[in-house]
């Protein structure tokens, strides 16, 4: 199956996805300067409730958090989008060393790890139906930037060892992922896609501004996952990022000036 790897990478998906050479694909480089403020873009409101928090796991691409999406307790409405999107899981990328492992870059700038969260549209019955819409999803990526350790990622990072070959999962209730949001939550936002494999273009973007800080030891503790199961040749879990892909054409949004 897909990966990061050499031989099933972001390089070869498009063999298998021919739609990874799309018009809305992700991630992309923001460029600032280039980004129109849109004074119609409303502020973000995420009201999540920590009770849906379920289990986190390691899927073989990346450590995610999931939630329960059977009612609007976990929620994203306002900024770019229209009605009520359910937050389903959040999740990571990020890289071997520091230099890398953002998906988004800014300006060309790339950050060592970006947390996305990711909602479905309520107009659909589903995740996997709204998947399949171009205004099915709506993710908020957050860059990590080194800095001071942060204290709001330890309670995850505690959980990794219980995680840390592929397909391993353990319980983790009530977890707010608010903690885990900037200060301000200005950003831009662009129509874009998954950025893994199946490459959906169903995604609206939110790219936060200000991002949180990661210690370099706390980036070792992502680092110490793997891609490879129990009894597989070890295999680390690294640079499960996508590089940026072409804008063609599209514009970039800021919500702030
Ligand atoms: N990285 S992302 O664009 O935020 C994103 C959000 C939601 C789903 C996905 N990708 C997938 O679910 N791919 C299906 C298989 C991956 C887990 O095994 C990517
Ligand atoms: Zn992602």
């Amino acid at each position: 199956g897909w990966g990061y790897a050499a031989d099933n990478g972001p390089d070869t998906w498009g063999e298998n996805f021919p739609i990874a050479n799309g018009p809305r694909q992700s991630p992309i480089d923001i460029v600032p300067g280039e980004a129109a403020f849109d004074a119609a873009l409303k502020a973000l409101t995420l009201k999540y409730d920590p009770s849906t928090s379920i289990d986190i796991l390691n899927n073989g691409h990346s450590v995610q958090v999931t939630f329960a999406d059977d009612t609007d307790s976990s929620t994203l409405t306002g900024g770019p989008i229209s009605g009520t999107y359910r937050l389903k899981q959040f999740h990571f990328h990020w890289g071997a060393s520091d230099d890398k492992g953002s998906e988004h870059t800014v300006a060309g700038t790339k950050y060592p790890a970006e947390l996305h969260l990711v909602h479905w549209n309520t107009k659909y019955p589903s995740f996997g139906e709204a998947a399949s819409q171009s205004d099915g999803l709506a993710v908020v990526g957050v860059f990590l930037q080194i800095g001071a350790d942060n204290p709001q990622l330890q309670k995850l990072l505690d959980a990794f060892d219980g995680i840390k070959a592929k397909s391993t999962q353990t319980s983790f209730a009530n977890f707010d992922p608010t903690i885990l949001l900037p200060g301000s939550l200005d950003y831009w936002t662009y129509d874009g896609s998954l950025t893994t494999p199946p490459l959906l273009e169903s995604v609206t973007w939110i790219v936060c501004k200000e991002s949180i800080s990661v210690s370099p030891g706390q980036m070792e503790k992502f680092r110490n996952l793997m891609f490879s199961g129990d009894g597989e040749a070890p295999c680390c879990m690294v640079d499960n990022y996508r590089p940026p892909q072409p804008l063609k054409g599209r514009k970039v949004r800021a919500s702030f000036q």
